[in-house]
């Protein structure tokens, strides 16, 4: 496997532009009711709450709960890791798009204690052709909070014929909320 591991945009990649249509300044809501990251309906998923920000990023809440813990009366690094990468998936959302998550990196600054909010913020800083490069910081129960972990991704686009091919196609997908309308 020869592909860049690389999570940040070549150098002179251009400032991304938000979707004309991007929601801004609004709660997103989930995607799909039975997702463990933002789904209401999931019984232990982590209910993420996300609002955009500006077409390229987005603000989302993680309460940290009991089932939620790694160590006793501690977020589970994983745990940590699909919250990031949920609120990641958040921002390519607002690109109107179909992607899914390739390569995803967490850097764990602080310990999470349950009963924590988590305040992620996350923003897409470049897309080249098919890979939207991405980067998250969650901060402790504050906006301007101490940052515990932060993270970097690059998804890659796919057709909406993935989720068919691989899985239950978009059966359960929150009416309003298709790809590409
Ligand atoms: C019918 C309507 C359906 C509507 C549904 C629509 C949308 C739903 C989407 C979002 C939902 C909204 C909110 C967010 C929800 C959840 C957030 C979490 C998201 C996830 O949790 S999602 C699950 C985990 N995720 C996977 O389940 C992926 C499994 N995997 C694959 O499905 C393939 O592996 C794939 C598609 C990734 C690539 O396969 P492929 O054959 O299509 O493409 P290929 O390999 O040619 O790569 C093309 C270019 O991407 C680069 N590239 C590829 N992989 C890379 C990597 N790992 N690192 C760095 N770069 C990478 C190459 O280097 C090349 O770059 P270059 O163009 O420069 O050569």
């Amino acid at each position: 496997m020869n592909r860049s591991t690389l999570t940040v945009p070549p150098a002179g990649t251009p400032q991304p532009e938000p979707h004309p249509e991007a929601s801004v300044g609004v709660p997103l809501g989930p995607h799909y009711a039975r997702c463990f990251g933002c789904g209401p309906d999931h019984p232990t998923g982590l209910h993420l709450e996300a609002v955009s920000h500006d077409g390229l990023s987005v603000h989302a809440e993680f309460t940290v709960g009991d089932l939620h813990q790694g160590a006793p009366g501690l977020a589970h690094g994983g745990v940590l890791a699909t919250a990031i990468d949920e609120a990641l998936g958040m921002v390519v959302w607002l690109l109107r798009k179909p992607y899914v998550t390739g390569r995803l990196e967490t850097d764990y600054l602080r310990p999470v204690p349950v009963g924590t909010t988590l305040l992620i913020t996350t923003r897409c800083t470049g897309v080249v052709g098919r890979k939207a490069y991405l980067e998250a910081e969650a901060r402790l129960d504050a906006p301007d909070g101490p940052v515990a972990v932060r993270g970097a991704a690059v998804f890659v686009e796919v057709p909406a014929a993935h989720f068919e091919r691989h899985g239950g196609g978009a059966g359960g997908m929150v009416p309003g909320r298709e790809v590409n309308p």
